[in-house]
């Protein structure tokens, strides 16, 4: 770095927060701070509400959550004062204590903030608090926090050799005035802590939105993020550092723990190393994990249970699981039943051995006759429809769910977003389980998925380099197997077709007469707006899986069952 000004050494906590985990999260705030600061940096960046984890949702309404987030940030600062010159800045929540306004004017608002505070020396030497809230798609931050602007407080900026650095909190970044204050008020480096659910591409609106700011500021922006799974939201890490002329300088990898060194001036220059972006197929693959491991990790899960059906979705949350948790943690269970065809389970036995995990066969017909004998006389002159269709799909939830209760594995669902949102799915069925980790995955994306896992160079269980997918799966056409000769397209519309109509009605909220517009029958456009609209039900009956779209069926789609509006 050519420069008259001596460049600080600058370190982003880039770490994995357990929401609730204060102690945890501590421990891991003030490891990343004693690397970083042995390495010489004298500014360590922790990710937004790295204290807490993201989001902690009500948890921040229990006064005994708030004490405990005061204490253990008290703690942090004293633990790490033997630190000669460090400043970690971390995220956390505060109290709108009657200091900082009136309790009047705060009435009607919630009385905390989601604050970022400076530590050094053993101190909390300054504390900001955010000034937008994000309130769209899965945030919900206006339930929980009111905003430094409504509290009168202004920009912060702190000092560390002499740079003056400003502070900001994510959503403040994405607005004009948050930067402005602190340029103003002196800063000469922008620090931003962050919480930025995944979505695929999410990395590139980042970049380019931060590099606005810089541009716009003129001063050099530092970009701290979380990174692991939460519940149904993914962080994928790659923080990242930009100039003052807005070029990225710095990133740390994606989806894994990193205390990511950098150097930055008071004029603006920054350096460092440029960990690489995935491609948009291999950022969903290791969301998938992240979601998985983290899921299955941070909930105490031993293992998982899948039922592996020799069909595609099966196939790719099993490989995903291999993964995430090794194949000694996953199991596969082949279930049957009059309709399930040869190919099924010798593709299904294939994949399992392929991947080295545990894999059982335990045949459902004589269940399925047991049931259909037990009903026959309420059954007398009712033609086989649905019901023995779903019956079949239920003793298959049944037995897994039985198999989780004996061993404590997760039963894993393997419905994907064009299931969950067309409702061809099975309550109490195929919808049973614990994580739905392919829910927010359409189908046609879940082919190019398991084609982009092939082409990897995987280690099988017999030690050979190759596809784990058998390639019978992914090219047979998909059926549910539950009557004869059965495919997915009697009954919906091609999966081409259906994932455009669903991407642009549920995903961007496109008018019916807009997409028709746009060249699909009107035809399939109403029937899978229609089914879309008529599943709700089910939809709020699922369990939570991972979010990779900008929306996803989950916190950022709230329509009511009850309804009568219909377009
Ligand atoms: N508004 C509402 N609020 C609450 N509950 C409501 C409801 N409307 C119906 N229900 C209940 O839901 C029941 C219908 O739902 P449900 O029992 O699930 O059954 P249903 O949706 O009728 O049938 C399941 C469909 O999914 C297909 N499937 C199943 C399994 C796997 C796959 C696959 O390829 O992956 C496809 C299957 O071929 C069939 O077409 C009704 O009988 C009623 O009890
Ligand atoms: N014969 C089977 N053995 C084990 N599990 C099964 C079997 N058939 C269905 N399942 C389970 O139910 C889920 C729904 O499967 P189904 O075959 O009905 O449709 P699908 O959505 O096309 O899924 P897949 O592509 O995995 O077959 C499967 O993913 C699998 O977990
Ligand atoms: N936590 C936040 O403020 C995040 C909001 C922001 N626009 C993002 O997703 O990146």
């Amino acid at each position: 770095m050519s420069t008259s000004q001596a460049p600080v050494s600058v370190a982003l906590a880039q770490i994995n927060a357990t929401v609730g985990d204060l102690a945890g999260n501590a421990r891991l705030l003030a490891e990343a701070a004693r690397k970083a600061h042995a390495s010489g940096a004298r500014l360590v960046l922790a990710p937004e509400l790295s204290l807490t984890g993201y989001p902690p949702e009500d948890l921040l309404l229990r006064p005994a959550f708030m004490a405990a987030c005061d204490r253990t940030l008290l703690a942090l600062a004293m633990e790490l004062s033997d630190c000669e010159g460090l400043h970690l800045v971390v995220g956390h929540p505060s109290s709108w204590t009657e200091a900082q306004g009136p309790a009047s004017r705060s009435f009607s608002l919630p009385r905390r903030f989601n604050s970022a505070s400076v530590l050094a020396g053993g101190q909390v030497l300054a504390t900001y608090h955010k000034r937008e809230l994000p309130n769209y798609q899965v945030f919900d931050e206006r339930r929980y926090f009111a905003t430094g602007r409504e509290a009168g407080q202004g920009a912060v900026v702190f000092e560390v050799q002499g740079v003056r650095f400003g502070l900001l909190i994510c959503e403040d970044a994405w607005f004009d005035e948050p930067a402005a204050l602190a340029r103003a008020a002196g800063a000469q480096v922008l620090c931003v802590l962050n919480a930025s659910p995944f979505h695929v591409e999410k990395h590139d609106e980042r970049e380019a939105r931060m590099a606005e700011r810089a541009r716009q500021t003129g001063l050099p922006l530092l970009y701290a993020h979380l990174v692991g799974g939460q519940d149904e939201v993914v962080f994928d890490g790659a923080s990242f550092a930009v100039d003052a002329t807005g070029v990225v300088r710095a990133r740390a990898p994606a989806f894994e723990p990193a205390v990511w060194p950098l150097q930055v001036t008071a004029d603006g220059l920054v350096s460092g190393e440029l960990a690489p972006i995935p491609g948009p197929e291999e950022q969903v693959w290791r969301a998938l994990v992240t979601g998985v491991r983290d899921y299955l990790g941070k909930n105490g899960f031993p293992g998982a249970i899948i039922g592996l059906s020799g069909g595609v979705d099966s196939a790719l949350v099993l490989a995903v699981a291999v993964d995430a948790l090794g194949a000694d943690r996953v199991r596969a269970v082949m279930m049957p039943s009059p309709y399930t065809a040869d190919i099924s389970w010798i593709d299904a036995r294939d994949m399992a051995e392929r991947l080295g995990v545990r894999y059982d066969e335990i045949g459902i017909t004589p269940m399925f006759d047991a049931f259909r004998t037990s009903l026959a006389d309420q059954f007398t002159g009712l033609p086989e429809d649905t019901t023995e269709e779903n019956i079949q799909a239920r003793i298959r939830g049944t037995l897994l769910m039985a198999l989780s209760n004996k061993t404590g594995a997760i039963v894993l669902t393997t419905g994907n977003k064009s299931e969950m949102a067309t409702g061809y799915c099975t309550l109490y069925g195929d919808m049973a389980g614990g994580f739905a980790v392919i829910k927010d995955v359409a189908k046609t994306l879940v082919y190019r998925l398991c084609e982009w896992k092939n082409r990897q160079p995987t280690r099988r269980a017999d030690g050979s380099l190759g596809p784990v997918i058998p390639e019978r799966i992914i090219t047979r056409p998909p059926s549910a197997e539950l009557r004869p000769d059965q495919t997915d397209q009697d009954s919906l519309p091609p999966y081409e077709v259906l994932d455009a109509i669903l991407a642009r009605y549920m995903e961007d909220d496109e008018p019916i007469e807009a997409i028709v517009a746009a060249g699909f029958h009107a035809a399939d456009v109403d029937k899978v707006t229609r089914l879309i609209k008529i599943n709700e039900y089910k939809r709020r009956q699922a369990p939570i899986g991972i979010r990779i779209t900008h929306r996803a069926f989950g916190r950022d789609w709230r329509y009511p069952i009850t309804s009568k509006f219909r377009a």
